[in-house]
């Protein structure tokens, strides 16, 4: 058997498009453009390519993007400042700091500066805490992105046995939350789990979570299973010639599309549901921000995930 290639890069094209829609009717009946600041600091190179993608995406969707870009030694104190100035900015409804930060910076410091109304990562408490009491939020992007996946490969997830591999705030932590909302029974396992090829077997949907490249094997996958691969892993590829690289995810996708019923690949998988779903959570930032209602194609994703 061979899985089906779950299409990240089509839904999340089909979710930009359902933004665009959106975001020209706001402008047309309500005479404003949502804006989305992302603030980069330093010059990871990885982080270089998002934040410039993001800003690219954020653009053909009709929205306005703010980029501040800040050298590595820039003191915490200003970082701060630029959140709070966003904060106060009437055209700024989205505001991300890209992450991980200089090492002299205290990230938790930074994130809970954000206005929560307009944390469209969904990392400050308030939207953990949202998140985690059942109440809506600001729903970090990736889970978010990966739930939609999930939607369109699986339809009703209730009941369903997931195990997810990793318990980061990013990703980890947030996944159990909403695998839990939509009623499956979850797992959350991580580097310390004993025997880890056997919880994942048990489980109708592996997320694989833990920035290990290739850790999940295809022994580990229980046959007809959906695997989400959130691992975006750039590694040595001598095969493609000398200091050639490539992208792997957390998931080894030759010996796990033997079995799984589905799967993401990298790329093309969750990441580009990633950028997708930031533009749509700005979309929701915007209109909640402005007591106007979210667009109907997020509250259908929800019902059908959530009702
Ligand atoms: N505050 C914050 N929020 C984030 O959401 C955040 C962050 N910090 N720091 C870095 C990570 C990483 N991230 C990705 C987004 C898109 C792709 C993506 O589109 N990947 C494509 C292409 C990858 C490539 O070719 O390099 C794919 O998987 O197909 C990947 C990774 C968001 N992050």
């Amino acid at each position: 058997m061979s899985a089906k290639v779950i299409d990240g890069k089509a839904e999340a094209e089909r979710l930009r498009g359902a933004v665009a829609e959106e975001v020209a009717r706001l402008k047309a009946d309500h005479g404003f453009v949502p804006g989305l600041a992302v603030v980069l600091v330093g010059e990871d190179p990885a982080s270089k390519v998002y934040v410039s993608s993001k800003a690219k995406q954020t653009v053909e969707v009709g929205m306005t993007s703010y980029e501040h870009k800040l050298p590595a030694d820039t003191p915490e104190a200003d970082v701060l400042a630029l959140v709070e100035r966003l904060n106060q900015d009437p055209g700024v409804d989205g505001i991300l700091v890209q992450l991980p930060l200089p090492k002299h910076i205290d990230s938790t410091k930074v994130l809970e500066t954000i206005a929560p109304d307009k944390d469209v990562d969904g990392f400050h408490v308030v939207n953990v805490g949202k998140l985690s009491t059942g109440q809506w939020s600001l729903v970090p992007c990736t889970p978010y992105g990966s739930m939609m996946l999930l939607r369109s490969t699986l339809g009703k997830l209730s009941g369903l046995e997931a195990v997810v591999v990793g318990r980061s705030n990013i990703v980890g932590k947030p996944m159990a939350q909403l695998l839990l909302k939509a009623n499956c029974t979850v797992t959350v396992a991580h580097s310390r789990t004993k025997d880890l090829p056997a919880v994942c077997r048990r489980a109708d949907i592996v997320v694989a979570a833990v920035g290990i490249p290739e850790l999940v094997k295809g022994d580990w996958i229980k046959p007809g299973a959906t695997v989400i691969d959130v691992g975006i892993n750039r590694v040595p590829a001598p095969e493609k010639g000398e200091g050639k690289t490539k992208l792997v995810g957390d998931v080894d996708y030759a010996s796990a599309a033997k079995v799984a019923g589905a799967i993401t690949p990298v790329p093309g998988g969750v990441g580009p549901m990633t950028i997708a779903t930031l533009l749509g959570n700005t979309l929701i930032a915007a209109c909640r921000r402005r007591g106007l209602t979210p667009p109907t194609y997020f509250a259908q994703i929800d019902k059908d995930l959530f009702g």
